[in-house]
């Protein structure tokens, strides 16, 4: 699905990604986790094109980077962030929105089809969205904007979904239901490849098979979740002793012990 080799980009004198190899075969959910700055969404925007890399090669869906029209490759790419919110047109319908992901494009220049339609509410309603489809979407909540984008970005029916950081700004009951949703998401035998990005541990859903993590603009690990996650490697990622808990399947982190004692 994706295939990257020894891809650096820089700027300036400044490398944003060094020697970044990663593959991410069909069938595999993938967390990327990472600090802030550490160049997941450098990473991201080379996978969907926006970015060209200084020197390596990028294959995503089977298309090598520069052989390929990046427009028709980015359809097969869903891709949900909070900062694509500000894109939409405020006024627009939660359901507009949603059928204009069967085009990729921004707004709808045409009344939708029947088929479309139903479409669309069909994914709103099972993300729990169906109540407020006719609602303007400047009017529904940071919660409810991030499901819309996500039934929107399932329009397309897309072959790899991006989640970017799609909890930001989530209550904890509002990011426990989406969590939910993109477990049960992910476990469907249609689902598109899942590449979840995200600066904290305990959103890596059991899912998510296999985890990168990265560090100032490097790979620093990358492999099963289970091995991936683990007290050793975190605290060596982070520079710094953490602890790790499992509870339900999910991995909660916090500064290990003699950090709170110091501070007491
Ligand atoms: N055009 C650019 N020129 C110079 N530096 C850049 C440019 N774009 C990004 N950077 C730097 O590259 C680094 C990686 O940025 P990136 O946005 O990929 O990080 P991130 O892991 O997504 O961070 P966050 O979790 O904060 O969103 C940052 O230090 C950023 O300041």
């Amino acid at each position: 699905m994706i295939d990257i080799q020894n891809v650096s980009l820089w700027r300036g004198n400044a490398f944003l990604l060094k020697n970044v190899s990663w593959k991410v075969n069909a069938g595999e959910h993938w967390a990327i986790l990472g600090l802030n700055g550490s160049g997941k969404t450098t990473l991201l925007n080379m996978i969907n094109g926006y970015l060209f890399p200084s020197s390596g090669e990028v294959t995503v869906l089977g298309q090598r980077f520069g052989d390929y029209d990046l427009r028709e490759l980015r359809k097969s790419i869903g891709w949900v962030s909070s900062a694509l919110q500000e894109r939409f047109y405020m006024a627009e319908s939660a359901v507009d929105i949603v059928v204009s992901g069967k085009s990729a494009m921004i707004g709808l220049l045409t009344e939708p089809s029947e088929e479309d339609a139903a479409e669309a509410n069909k994914l709103l309603d099972q993300l729990g969205c169906g109540s407020y489809a006719k609602r303007a979407y400047q009017t529904l909540s940071q919660g409810e904007k991030q499901k819309v984008l996500i039934a929107r970005a399932l329009m397309a029916k897309p072959q790899l979904l991006v989640l970017d950081e799609p909890c930001t700004g989530l209550d904890l009951f509002a990011r426990e239901q989406l969590l939910t949703f993109i477990e049960a998401l992910g476990r469907k035998p249609d689902a598109p490849v899942l590449l979840y990005v995200t600066h904290r541990t305990e959103e890596i859903l059991p899912i998510f098979s296999h985890t990168i993590l990265l560090k100032k603009g490097h790979v620093y690990e990358a492999g099963k979740t289970e091995a991936i996650l683990s007290e050793k490697v975190l605290s060596s990622f982070f520079d710094e002793p953490v602890q790790v808990r499992k509870h339900q399947k999910r991995i909660w982190v916090t500064l290990a012990d003699h950090r709170h004692q110091a501070e007491d």
